[in-house]
């Protein structure tokens, strides 16, 4: 284990985790390879963890040998781990909205609409040609005119606070997506969206939550939370991909072909079947009253709200339409629906389900809690203890493991992202960048994770990416935790600048410490040559100049995380058995956690 070097030891530990007592104790060594290799194959279940600890999965199937040395803890999760189809699997990475066109009738395609087809279409052309003509869905629209109809479900909430509401009254409807059906009205057209589609997690039953058949599963491998890539693929195989498959399962994934998803293993969730189980449950937005507004962010509102009938306290995130975009309904909120709505973690903010209001307005109604990183941190005048930053680092990373078991990557992860609560227990929250991959995923994009804390891989033009970028993010946030600041402030929207920041305090990267960086599109500007890590500089073991204090094992922990070359990154699991946790001081409970003075009402 080396302090301060760029390269650092690669030895990897299992572990066993002792929930009871609060750390991890090394338990052996264990090889990386696995974890290492990229994988492009879609999660598997909770019945193929068994089988493949049963020792009936083929050896390309194996996971990362950590995985099978997990404690209890993690079993738990396992258990928990319940994902279904995903509802929206047409999806655009540079964060556009889509809305339905201005036509009398549209017809889509079941599952993958591509929303470029539907982006051309004018009122002349009432029917867009479809990808899989056998599984067509016709959908009636009214004129974008004729939704301006009914109250706006806040009209009786105080004045001054409706603006951006009552723009969603006029917001297009998701009529793209594969729950609509035969509707009158935009209305109708969410509504039906919302009794259709598993949207409503509390009329689901665990029956019904339960979408894939024994064969899917069984042709489905590959899980843990080692590296992950994300490949992209040609435009000549997402072509055949579209027209293959209407469901988002990677081309080229050898295990994992479009003929492994059968018309009625996909069909099944839509069904009326399903959608009659919805009926019941399904909530209009007036059933909770509006406390106070939270926060505003790029894609949404944020209130407080209570259920008038049950009194609880949750928080509504209200999808912000934009109305001068060709488009209405933003791809991201559909993304973070889906994504939240198939999640079950204690670090992951619940969604309770999803309400409707007049005018096609929809609301994500989530567990509420008192605070998020940001605020907090922007208002201690002392960083947390070391046991404190463990307590939050240890639930941060035990989140980031049920995503990236999942096949999640969050891409934004940051500390406003990252809900904290008088409790102690930290959430993730703001999934709208989150992508499930092993399908095909297009070029990286620009707004892929908030500038401080996107890795260097990202910055510099990467094509390719993992969960690695996550982790680089978790050692920006970790740094943050450590000395309330955040470590590299590069100027805004400027990607060299941050690349520099970065790169004057871990050391520039070569071709040696970095195998493959020469190749990236943003390596051939000119940086400034840095050749050592400077990182324990800022983090140092003993401090007289006011700098936080970092054990050993600490900075071993973040100097891995913030490794440039995301190949050498540390995993999530290799994160999560690091020996930080097992040294004095030992993580606080969450009990013991303080409190904070709320900003908001
Ligand atoms: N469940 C919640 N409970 C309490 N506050 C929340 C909750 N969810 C979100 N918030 C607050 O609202 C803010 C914005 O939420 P969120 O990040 O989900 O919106 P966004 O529009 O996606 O933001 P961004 O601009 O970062 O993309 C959060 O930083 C947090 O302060």
């Amino acid at each position: 284990m080396t302090a301060g070097g760029v390269e650092v030891s690669r030895s990897c530990v299992a572990v066993v985790v002792d929930r009871t007592r609060g750390f991890n104790s090394r338990k052996g060594g264990g090889g990386r390879d696995a974890e290492r290799r990229h994988q492009t194959k879609r999660p598997i279940e909770a019945d193929d963890d068994r089988r493949w600890r049963d020792g009936r999965r083929g050896d390309s199937e194996k996971r990362p040998r950590l995985v099978s040395q997990r404690g209890e803890v993690r079993e738990e999760y396992r258990v928990q781990k319940r994902r279904k189809c995903s509802p929206f699997a047409s999806e655009r990475e540079d964060n556009k909205v889509v809305r339905a066109p201005l036509c009398e009738k549209i017809i889509i395609t079941n599952q993958f609409v591509d929303v470029t087809a539907t982006r051309t279409i004018s009122s002349e052309d009432h029917q867009v040609s479809v990808l899989s003509p056998e599984l067509v869905s016709t959908v009636s629209v009214l004129p974008v005119e004729a939704q301006l109809d009914g109250q706006h479900p806040f009209d009786d909430l105080e004045e001054g606070q409706l603006e951006d509401e009552q723009q969603v009254v006029q917001a297009p409807n998701i009529a793209t997506s594969k729950w609509a059906t035969c509707l009158e009205s935009p209305k109708d057209v969410i509504t039906d969206v919302v009794k259709n589609s598993r949207w409503n997690r509390s009329s689901l039953s665990p029956e019904s939550g339960e979408l894939l058949s024994e064969g899917r599963r069984s042709t489905q491998s590959g899980s843990g939370s080692g590296r992950r890539s994300v490949e992209p693929i040609s435009a000549h195989e997402h072509s055949e991909h579209e027209l293959g498959s209407r469901f988002d399962i990677g081309v080229g994934e050898a295990e994992c072909s479009t003929s492994d998803f059968t018309e009625s293993e996909i069909d099944e969730p839509a069904s009326s079947e399903i959608g009659l189980s919805m009926l019941a449950g399904s909530r209009d937005v007036n059933e909770y009253q509006k406390l106070s507004k939270i926060n505003e962010g790029t894609y949404g509102v944020v209130y407080k709200a209570k259920d008038r009938k049950t009194e609880e306290i949750v928080a509504l995130k209200m999808i912000k339409m934009n109305m001068e975009d060709e488009y209405g309904f933003p791809l991201t909120s559909l993304r973070e629906i889906n994504i939240l709505l198939s999640c079950n973690h204690p670090s992951i903010v619940n969604v309770k389900e999803v309400v409707v209001g007049n005018g096609a307005s929809v609301f994500m109604v989530m567990e509420h809690l008192e605070h998020d990183l940001r605020g907090v941190m922007d208002r201690m005048k002392q960083p947390f203890s070391t046991s404190e930053v463990k307590c939050l680092m240890m639930q941060l990373l035990e989140g980031v493991k049920y995503l990236h078991s999942n096949w999640i990557i969050h891409r934004d992860l940051k500390p406003s992202n990252l809900l904290l609560n008088n409790s102690g227990e930290l959430k993730i929250c703001d999934f709208g960048m989150a992508r499930q991959y092993g399908s095909p995923i297009k070029p990286y994009t620009q707004l892929v994770v908030t500038q401080w804390y996107r890795s260097p891989e990202l910055l510099l033009g990467t094509k390719e990416y993992s969960t690695a970028v996550d982790m680089w993010s978790i050692g920006c946030i970790m740094a943050e935790l450590l000395s309330l600041k955040p470590l590299f402030r590069g100027k805004s929207q400027n990607d060299i600048d941050q690349l520099q920041q970065i790169f004057a305090v871990l050391g520039t990267p070569s071709e040696t410490s970095w195998p493959g960086f020469t190749s990236l599109p943003g390596a051939k500007a000119k940086f400034r040559k840095q050749p050592y890590n400077l990182l324990r500089k800022k983090f140092p073991a003993v401090s007289f100049t006011g700098a936080p204090i970092l054990s050993e094992l600490g900075f071993d922990l973040l100097n891995r995380l913030l490794n440039c070359d995301p190949e050498k990154r540390l995993t999530v699991d290799e994160a999560l058995s690091h020996g930080w946790f097992d040294e004095a001081p030992l993580q606080k409970s969450k009990e013991f956690m303080p409190t904070f003075a709320s900003k908001r009402n």
